[in-house]
């Protein structure tokens, strides 16, 4: 497992849930496919479920690149392990969702250590990138600009690489094979990264490339699921041929995640505020008014935008409405 970023820290995130059991396991959450889970275990690869109708806030849903607590006995292999509790995310990334007239945060992955950001010379497009640079840094994640189909450029890339971007813009050929051991820098066994970037850059290519293998995605899907080649909600975490330029690294493909229109500064943002709310003095503190609100409190130093935080709140809200009791007491 440590191929796939196992580490001590997560063993004790483990152990010391309040609710462990001595046969609860580590996992990573190696694909997602609705509510079918694919993970990498100490063990290797086992099936999984997150038991339907729990009761868990929206964000607590296993998503891709998760690392997870799972019961279920080791001698009865063919049984999925169930889900018993996410471990704490290093990161996570979010994008808004319409649900009736409302957004509503959705995360796409966790536990991401960098993003490739795949643009190229007709794509590029400053202040876009200068947005999702900081959004990658908000999140806690290594933002690394991969200017693609350099291939097709006769002049000097300079326009490009000195473009001032607080991020380092590597010239690539994801068709050519060109360039990507420049990745070398950031990608290494049990490291994450993750694509994105508009349509038709070259992220395909650049996946296929560091594979090493063309991926024939359906069918890859469908060896796990048994379903056809209509499904497209498919999520997977691809560990890299050590050999290759991915080094060994991990690489969460992800169709949500690849579209950069939706994704944007205020999931980054609503990822931080998610991390202060652990350390609220109510476990139910909605961020208003109540005394000891550690997201008030880094609004108050500067740290935080308000009206990115009322915006949450109004989503928290929306979310939180049909299931909160008035009498409910507050729990410390
Ligand atoms: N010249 C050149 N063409 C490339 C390169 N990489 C990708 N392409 C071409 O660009 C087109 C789009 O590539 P894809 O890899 O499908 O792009 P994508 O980002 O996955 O696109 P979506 O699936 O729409 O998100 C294809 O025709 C590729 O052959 C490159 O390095 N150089
Ligand atoms: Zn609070």
């Amino acid at each position: 497992m440590k191929a796939f970023g196992y580490t001590p820290a997560l063993a004790q995130a483990l152990s010391g849930l309040p609710e462990a059991q001595p046969d609860w396991q580590a996992a990573r959450i190696v694909r997602v496919e609705r509510n079918q889970y694919l993970l990498e275990t100490a063990s290797g690869p086992r099936e999984g479920v997150w038991p339907a109708g729990r009761r868990h806030k929206l964000l607590d849903v296993p998503v891709i690149g998760d690392w997870v607590a799972c019961s279920g006995a080791a001698d009865t292999p063919d049984e999925p392990l169930r889900i018993e509790a996410v471990l704490d995310r290093q990161n996570t990334f979010i994008r808004s969702v319409l649900k009736g007239r409302r957004t509503q945060p959705q995360v796409l992955a966790a536990n991401v250590d960098t993003v490739l950001i795949v643009t190229s010379p007709l794509d590029w497009d400053l202040e876009r990138l200068e947005r999702y640079v900081q959004a990658v840094q908000l999140s806690q994640a290594q933002p690394v600009i991969l200017l693609n189909k350099t291939d097709e450029v006769r002049s000097s890339l300079e326009r490009w690489t000195d473009a001032g971007l607080d991020a380092p813009v590597l010239p690539i050929s994801a068709a050519a094979g060109q360039g990507l051991d420049a990745l070398a820098e950031w990608l290494a066994p049990g490291r994450t990264a993750a694509l994105i970037g508009s349509s038709g850059v070259g992220k395909s290519t650049l996946t296929n490339a560091l594979l090493g293998q063309e991926l024939s995605r359906a069918g890859d899907v469908s060896d796990l699921t048994g379903e056809g080649r209509h499904t497209t909600t498919w999520r997977t975490l691809y560990p890299l041929p050590l050999d290759g330029p991915g080094r060994g690294a991990l690489l969460i493909d992800n169709p949500g995640l690849r579209d950069i229109a939706v994704w944007d500064e205020e999931g980054a943002a609503f990822w931080a505020i998610e991390e202060l709310a652990a350390d609220c003095r109510y476990s139910r503190c909605t961020h208003g008014r109540e005394p000891g609100c550690a997201v008030q409190a880094a609004v108050a130093r500067g740290e935080l935008d308000a009206a990115l935080v009322d915006l949450y709140r109004e989503q928290q809200a929306v979310q939180e409405a049909p299931r909160r009791n008035p009498r409910d007491k507050r729990r410390r």
